[in-house]
């Protein structure tokens, strides 16, 4: 069963029509990756999953049950976080202030509890708890952005563009991240990359958007070596390494 299922999806901001008729899956557990040109709509696909664009018709099903056009205060208490591509932690507080509020409206044992989980997930955050997250790098602020959407054990996580601006080396530790969430936390994951060919390597599903319409739905594996789709969308060489 798709943890998550969009069925002709048109939605935009206002009266711009961006996503034509967006039809897809998520499935449980498994990592599904949006990938596609400047502006064919990805990070509109994820806004409108969490309620922040305007929905014509469709349908989005999270667990069987429809949640498009329900506010994102309603969307995220259902299990669903958002980790945006900026402006993802607030700046001018420390980790720690960061952390703690993520965890309003928890008692204090359990959000306790699950602030010593991030950390010990993300040891580097624990040397930089007094540290304003806006002086942090780019990949440390990454963790603590995903740190914060933890805290309240998401059940889908919508990612877009977690390594943009990274350095190589920080963007494959921040996939390794996504790909632990998913084996180890059990988290359905939908991400958005710029970086079509890393992205599709940690993958297991894969969706091509070309001007808000999907053009491919598949195994990842097989859009990384389309003869066609992966040349012309995703300035891939079929075969090569
Ligand atoms: N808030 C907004 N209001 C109006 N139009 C917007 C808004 N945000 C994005 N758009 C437009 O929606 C279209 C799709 O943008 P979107 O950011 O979803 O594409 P994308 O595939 O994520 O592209 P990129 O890889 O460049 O981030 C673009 O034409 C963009 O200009």
């Amino acid at each position: 069963m798709p943890s998550l299922q969009i069925r002709g999806l048109n939605a935009g901001y206002g009266k711009l029509q961006i996503l034509f008729d967006v039809s897809f899956s998520a499935p449980s557990e498994k990592i599904t990756v949006i990938v596609g040109p400047n502006g064919s709509g990805k990070s509109t696909t994820l806004k409108t999953i969490f309620g922040l664009t305007t929905i014509y018709s469709g349908e989005i099903l999270f667990d069987g049950k429809n949640i498009a056009g329900l506010p994102p205060h309603r969307i995220a208490k259902m299990g669903i976080a958002y980790v945006p591509q900026t402006d993802n932690v607030f700046a001018k507080l420390t980790v720690k202030e960061n952390l703690v509020m993520a965890t309003y409206g928890m008692d204090e044992s359990s959000a306790q509890d699950r602030v010593e989980e991030v950390l010990e997930m993300f040891p580097i955050l624990k040397e930089r708890l007094d540290q304003r997250a806006g002086t942090l790098s780019g990949g440390e602020r990454q963790m603590l952005a995903i740190g914060i959407a933890l805290i309240r054990r998401p059940k889908l996580m919508l990612f877009d563009e977690p390594t943009a601006a990274l350095a190589p080396k920080i963007a494959i530790e921040i996939l390794d991240i996504i790909a632990r969430l998913r084996d180890e936390y059990k988290i359905t994951i939908l991400l958005v990359e710029q970086n079509a060919k890393k992205a599709l390597e940690y993958g297991d599903r894969a969706v091509l958007l070309v001007g808000g319409r999907v053009a491919f739905e598949g195994e990842a594996e097989e859009l990384l070596h389309h003869p066609d789709l992966a040349r012309m969308y995703l300035g891939l060489v079929a075969g090569a390494e």
